[in-house]
C-alpha cells in the first residue's frame, strides 16, 4: 500500500503541495485528476522518491522511499516525456532497466513488443509519438514492480493510440497484481478504468471518490413534461441540464422525497440514464471541470 500522509512541497517558494493525504490499495488503479500546474507531476516524483517532500511522509508497503530505497524496486514513474529514453535502443534499455529492477521480465518485454509489431533492433528516439508512450508502458509493466506511477500516460496521442493504451493498462492490472497511480487532466478518460479518484485542486486534494461508492450513492434521471420544467425542482435538486420542458436531474439513490417531486407534475418521461463521474463533479464540486 501506498500512504500519502500530509504531504507538503514547495518549489522555488512557492507552495505545491499542501497537506496532502490518500492511500493506493493494492491492485487498484487510482487516478490522480487535476487541471495543469495542480501539482500532479510533482507528486508522482514524490512517492518516487525523485525528489523529497518537506514535510509530512510517504510510505511504500511500510517503508520510506527516501530512507530504505530498496524499495524503489518496487516502484516505476513514467514520465510524461520519454526523452530520458531517446538516447538508448530497444535492445540497450533492457541492460540499464536490469540494474535498476532486478525482476524485469524480459520474455514479457519483447513478446509485448512482438504483439505490438516493435522492432526489436533500433533506437527509442526513432518512435513516433504513440509508439514511445506505449512503449514505455511495455517497460514499466516489464519490470516488475509492484507500483506503477504514470504521468499523464496519454496526453497528446491521437485516439486510436489512446484507447490501445488505456486498455493495455486495465488488461495488464487485471492480469498481474500490481497496483496502478495515473495522473490525468481528463476525468472522463480515468473514469473508465480507476477504482479511486483523488482530485487535486491546487495542491491539495479536494475530494476522493470511490468509482463503486458513486455509482451507487447517485442516479441521473431525464424528466420531461407537458408544461414548462417546474421551477421548483430546481429548488430541491441537482439540474444538470434543461432545454424547455426537458431535464436531467442528479438525485441520490433511494431518494424518495426527490423522486415525488419530480413525479408530482406527472412527467411524460421518466428516464433513468448512465450516470458519469463528470456529473457529479459538475453538481457536487460548484461545476468546475477538469475535462479539456
Ligand atoms: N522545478 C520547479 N520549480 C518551481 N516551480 C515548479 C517546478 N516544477 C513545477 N513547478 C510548479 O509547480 C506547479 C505544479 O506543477 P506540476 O508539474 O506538478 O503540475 P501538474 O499538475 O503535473 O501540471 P501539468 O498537467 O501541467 O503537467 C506548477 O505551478 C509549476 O509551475
Amino acid at each position: 500500500m501506498i500512504k500519502v500522509n500530509n504531504v507538503t512541497k514547495s518549489l522555488d517558494r512557492t507552495r505545491i503541495l499542501d497537506q496532502v493525504n490518500f492511500q493506493v490499495q493494492p491492485g487498484t488503479i487510482t487516478g490522480v485528476v487535476g487541471r495543469n500546474g495542480a501539482g500532479k507531476t510533482t507528486l508522482l516524483r514524490m512517492i518516487s522518491g525523485i525528489i523529497h517532500a518537506d514535510n509530512g511522509s510517504i510510505s511504500v508497503d511500510g517503508k520510506s522511499v527516501y530512507r530504505e530505497p530498496d524499495i524503489k524496486q518496487n516502484i516505476v514513474f513514467v514520465p510524461d516525456s520519454t526523452d530520458a529514453l531517446k538516447a538508448y535502443s530497444v535492445k540497450e534499455i533492457v541492460k540499464f532497466y536490469k540494474t535498476v529492477y532486478p525482476s524485469f521480465d524480459e520474455t514479457y518485454y519483447y513478446n509485448l513488443l512482438d504483439k505490438f509489431n516493435f522492432k526489436k533492433t533500433g533506437k527509442i528516439k526513432q518512435m513516433s509519438k504513440g509508439q514511445k508512450a506505449l512503449f514505455s508502458l511495455i517497460l514499466a509493466f516489464a519490470t516488475n514492480a509492484q507500483y506503477i506511477l504514470l504521468d499523464e500516460p496519454t496526453d497528446g496521442l491521437d485516439v486510436i493510440i489512446k484507447k490501445d493504451i488505456l486498455q493495455f493498462i486495465a488488461e495488464e492490472v487485471a492480469k498481474q497484481d500490481v497496483s496502478v497511480i495515473i495522473s490525468s487532466h481528463r476525468l472522463d478518460e480515468l473514469e473508465k478504468m480507476a477504482d479511486h479518484i483523488v482530485v487535486l485542486k491546487d495542491g491539495t486534494v479536494e475530494s476522493e471518490v470511490e468509482m463503486e461508492e458513486l455509482k451507487q450513492q447517485y442516479k441521473k434521471v431525464q424528466v420531461a413534461y407537458h408544461d414548462a420544467f417546474p421551477s421548483d425542482i430546481q429548488e430541491h435538486m441537482d439540474v444538470l441540464s434543461q432545454s424547455g420542458r426537458v431535464g436531467v436531474v442528479l438525485i441520490k439513490e433511494n431518494d424518495e422525497e426527490n423522486e415525488a417531486v419530480l413525479r408530482q407534475y406527472d412527467p411524460i418521461l421518466f428516464e433513468e440514464l448512465p450516470l458519469t463521474l463528470e456529473d457529479v463533479f459538475v453538481a457536487k464540486l460548484g461545476g468546475d471541470l477538469y475535462v479539456s
